[in-house]
């Protein structure tokens, strides 16, 4: 189970950004090139994992793209992406993300109340992006039926947990200067 996406990122090379070891992987940066067998063997993965009970998949730009749109072909059911750009448009709503190595806008657009939403990110790493990104539904009054992610490092997971926000993902990894290694992957 999930053998090319062990065996890939045990062979993601590693660079510094700052203090932070940035693994690069074709899920989580679109580099070397996302392999269709990859996406498939994830995206089918995460459909066995989550509730079918949802309206609208969220996905964050940019890597949350291409599963939301794998998964949006898979299930016919359509995706918003929460932008890091504005467009003005009336109800938009404007988020601050940090990462690990990054502080930014994100802004959403067409989530309203009583939707039913599939969260889905290629990465949580501090939680940070996933932090504001649930307040900022929660103030809207959407109701998030799963959030799914691929890949967890760090303790964004538990920071989440301490929220009461449960969030699945599908493989834990520790990112050192020599490598990844497989703290924990989904059977
Ligand atoms: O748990 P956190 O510390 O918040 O980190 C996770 C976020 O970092 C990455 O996004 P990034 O802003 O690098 O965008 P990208 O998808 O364009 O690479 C990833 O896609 C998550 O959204
Ligand atoms: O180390 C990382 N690599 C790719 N994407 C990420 N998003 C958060 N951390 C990372």
């Amino acid at each position: 189970m999930l053998k090319i996406l062990r065996e890939s990122l045990l062979n993601a090379p590693i660079v510094h950004r700052g203090k932070y070891h940035y693994f690069i992987h074709p899920i989580s940066d679109g580099v070397p090139r996302l392999e269709p067998e990859l996406l498939e063997e994830v995206t089918e993965h995460i459909l066995g994992m989550v509730s079918r009970d949802f309206d609208k998949i969220i996905a964050i730009e940019a890597m949350g793209i291409p599963l939301a749109t794998a998964i949006s072909m898979k299930t016919g059911v359509p995706f918003c992406i929460i932008r890091k750009r504005p467009y003005g448009l009336e109800g938009e709503i404007k988020l601050s993300q940090e990462t690990g190595y990054s502080k930014g806008e994100l802004y959403i657009n067409d989530i309203s109340e009583g939707d039913r939403v599939l969260i889905v990110d290629d990465v949580i790493s501090t939680g940070g992006t996933l932090v504001a990104l649930m307040s900022a539904l929660k103030r809207v009054g959407a109701t998030v039926t799963d959030t799914i992610v691929v890949i967890e490092r760090g303790d964004g997971v538990s920071r989440l947990k301490e929220m009461d926000i449960d969030v699945k993902t599908l493989v834990r990894i520790d990112v050192t200067e020599k490598g990844v290694s497989i703290e924990d992957i989904h059977e």
